[in-house]
């Protein structure tokens, strides 16, 4: 069974996503946007180390392989992990956008169990945008890109300033990032146009 709730449905007065024009080019890998990010940083060693690459259009493809330390039931993905990789995914959407935007609301069905070793093949796209609302939907397969379906996602983004990390954030994981000698990372941890 699947289907998002009413809070997912597009207004009426929403409109089509525009790429932005300095939006990575198709193919592209899009690189960790924070070392400390436990989707797709580098130094979390039970991250999900997820990689995506930017696709056409307002599209993203990803790829995580399940590990041992991401386990639920014995041999199998945590319903939660797999919730993280969707959200990661998704979340991804917006640097082709350049916006920058945080979950406000991700409904997911788990429709395969995930075992340990496996690659899970996201594909994320957004589909429409209402103001500062960014609509977006995912799945992940198993056994190849065009395998089977074993989770998906629809997800609403919201539109912030980027106060907003400043003010929720740890102190020194935000200086942390803001000295970042990479100036894309630098910009990307918190989603900002470099
Ligand atoms: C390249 C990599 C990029 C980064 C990857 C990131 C990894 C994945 C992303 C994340 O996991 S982000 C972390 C998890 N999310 C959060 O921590 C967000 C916590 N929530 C908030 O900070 C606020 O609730 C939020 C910014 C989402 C909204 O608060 P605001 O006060 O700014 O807005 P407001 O509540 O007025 O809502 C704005 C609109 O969104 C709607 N909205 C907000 N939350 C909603 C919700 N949960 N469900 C449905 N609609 C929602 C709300 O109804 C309203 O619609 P209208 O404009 O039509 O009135």
């Amino acid at each position: 069974m699947s289907g998002s709730s009413a809070a997912l449905q597009p207004p009426a007065d929403a409109v089509k996503p525009v790429r932005h024009p300095d939006a990575p080019a198709p193919g592209e890998l899009l690189g960790a946007h924070y070392g400390g990010c436990f989707g797709c940083g580098g130094d979390q060693p039970h991250g999900l180390h997820l990689e995506a690459r930017a696709g056409e259009g307002v599209r993203i493809t990803a790829e995580f392989t399940v590990q041992a330390a991401h386990q639920g039931a014995p041999g199998l993905a945590h319903g939660g992990v797999l919730a993280t990789a969707l959200d990661e995914t998704l979340g991804s959407l917006n640097w082709l956008l350049r916006t920058v935007a945080v979950t406000g609301r991700l409904e997911t069905d788990f429709l395969r169990p995930v075992p340990v070793g496996t690659t899970l093949h996201l594909e994320a796209e957004v589909v429409a945008v209402a103001g500062r609302k960014i609509y977006s939907t995912a799945t992940g397969r198993v056994g190849g890109p065009d395998g089977p379906v074993a989770v998906r996602a629809d997800a609403l983004f919201v539109e912030v300033k980027i106060d907003h990390f400043a003010q929720h954030g740890r102190p020194q994981e935000i200086r942390a990032a803001m000295e970042d000698p990479d100036q894309m990372r630098r910009a990307r941890a918190f989603e900002v146009n470099p």
